[in-house]
């Protein structure tokens, strides 16, 4: 740990997927005494959980869709957003730059790179995504949350660092408690998400999942479950079809308290999800969105499936078509298939978790593994990376010209300290 007060940009598109380990490095670098800017877009700079002491700066959000008639913008966007970047690091002076994916690390991080300022990219995925990628010739480090990350290039190994996925403190919290006795109450929780937006195949699904439940298993059900807004209605009057106490909400703010109480998990394999259960231990039935990028979340499920901390179920269509947008005889054709199709992913899910939770140790066995996944020491392990750059206050990178040699100079030496440090 460096002695030397430094300062630092953390540059992370506007979703939690990316803001969330952006924010615990932030609180772990404050704690350490250095400080801390923010480069995100609109939805970033107001999102919930924002540090107070994170100043955020929004950049303009170049998007390269599928259409090559859009990407004139896009590109006006990076190179606006640059400039922004350089000026904002001009008055900052960061002694190293941390990018998170999502669009406005790009500026940000190309910026950093002209004007010869440490550059770290932080995988949170078992998939490289779009912007890393393009990043990842041009950075000093590349920090990841799994040993193996597709589409990462064999040649960056040396400047690859493996430190796992920070977490929310409060939910880190959670990992030295005792999983919760099966039995203590007599209730089995079970707790449904679907990621930051919700999951409309949840409501689909888990509530009939839960109702094929043997007796002994479906009387004890407490079920705690986030829907959509619009599913809300429906999934609160399925439950009460069914008998089974449930609570519903569009977002939980308490996690770590829901977290707490949990016997399985069910719900998609985003990445911080993946690091929050296994940073607690909880045992999952984990349903990869099948649209995610390169497939990620089931790359992302796929460790802790091994492990035996959770099982995987492949959902049955890639998109979960609005019932009322349809009509006539082909309409209904495709009803009765949908239909056909969540009834068995919702059987496949009971046997699931009847296999899992019929024996209270099965459960206890998964929980553990699920934990001996969890890299708890993810925030600190990535504070220590960015360190290793930011040792020796910087006075003068931005100034163009000598920097970029200098630059890379310092880039080698940190790079080289640092993979001694977290290479593991
Ligand atoms: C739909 C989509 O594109 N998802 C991507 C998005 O994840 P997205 O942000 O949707 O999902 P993640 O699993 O990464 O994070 C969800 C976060 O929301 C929290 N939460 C969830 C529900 C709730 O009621 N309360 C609450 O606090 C969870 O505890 C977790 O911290 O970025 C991730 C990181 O690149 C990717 O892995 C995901 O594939």
């Amino acid at each position: 740990m460096s002695s030397v007060s430094c300062h630092y940009v953390l540059a992370a598109g506007g979703t939690g997927g990316h803001l969330t380990p952006a924010f615990a490095l932030a609180a772990e670098l404050e704690k350490r005494g250095h400080h801390v800017a923010l480069i995100t877009d609109k939805r970033g700079s107001e999102i919930p959980g924002k540090p107070d002491f994170l100043p955020a700066h929004v950049l303009p959000a170049g998007r390269f869709g599928k259409n090559p008639l859009r990407w004139p913008t896009g590109i006006s966007a990076v190179l606006q957003g640059r400039g922004m970047a350089k000026r904002l690091y001009e008055t900052f002076q960061p002694s190293a730059v941390i990018g998170f994916g999502g669009y406005p690390a790009l500026p940000a991080l190309l910026a950093a790179s002209s004007a010869g300022i440490p550059t770290i990219i932080h995988e949170q995925n078992a998939v490289l995504g779009r912007v890393n990628r393009l990043l990842s010739g041009r950075v000093s480090a590349i920090a990841t949350a799994y040993p193996d990350v597709q589409r990462l290039k064999g040649k960056y190994a040396p400047k690859t660092h493996l430190v796992g996925n920070p977490v929310r403190p409060e939910v880190l919290a959670l990992r030295d408690e005792e999983f919760p006795a099966f039995t203590a109450d007599g209730l089995f929780r079970v707790l449904v998400t679907g990621g930051s937006q919700g999951a409309r195949i949840l409501s689909e699904v888990v509530p009939d999942a839960l109702s094929m439940l043997q007796p002994a298993l479906r009387s004890r059900l407490q079920i705690t479950q986030q829907c959509r807004p619009e599913d809300l209605e429906r999934v609160r009057d399925r439950y009460a079809e069914y008998a089974i106490p449930a609570e519903l909400g569009t977002y939980f703010e308490d996690m770590q308290n829901r977290l707490a109480d949990t016997h399985l998990f069910i719900g998609r394999a985003g990445a911080s999800t993946i690091a929050e259960l296994t940073a607690v231990g909880r045992p999952a039935i984990l349903i990869p969105l099948p649209i995610a990028t390169d497939d990620h979340q089931t790359a992302n499920a796929r460790e802790m499936v091994k492990a035996g901390g959770a099982r995987s179920i492949r959902q049955a269509m890639a998109t979960v078509p609005n019932p009322d947008d349809a009509s006539g005889t082909k309409a209904n054709a495709m009803r009765h298939r949908q239909a056909d199709l969540f009834q068995k992913m919702a059987k496949d899910i009971s046997k699931q978790i009847q296999a899992m939770a019929q024996h209270p140790e099965t459960l206890a066995t998964a929980a553990h593994a699920a934990w001996n996944c969890g890299r708890p020491d993810a925030a600190e392990k990535l504070a220590d990376l960015v360190e290793s750059f930011g040792a020796t206050p910087i006075q003068d990178v931005i100034r163009v010209g000598a920097k970029t040699a200098r630059g890379s100079t310092r880039n080698a030496t940190a790079s080289q300290g640092a993979a001694k440090d977290s290479n593991s």
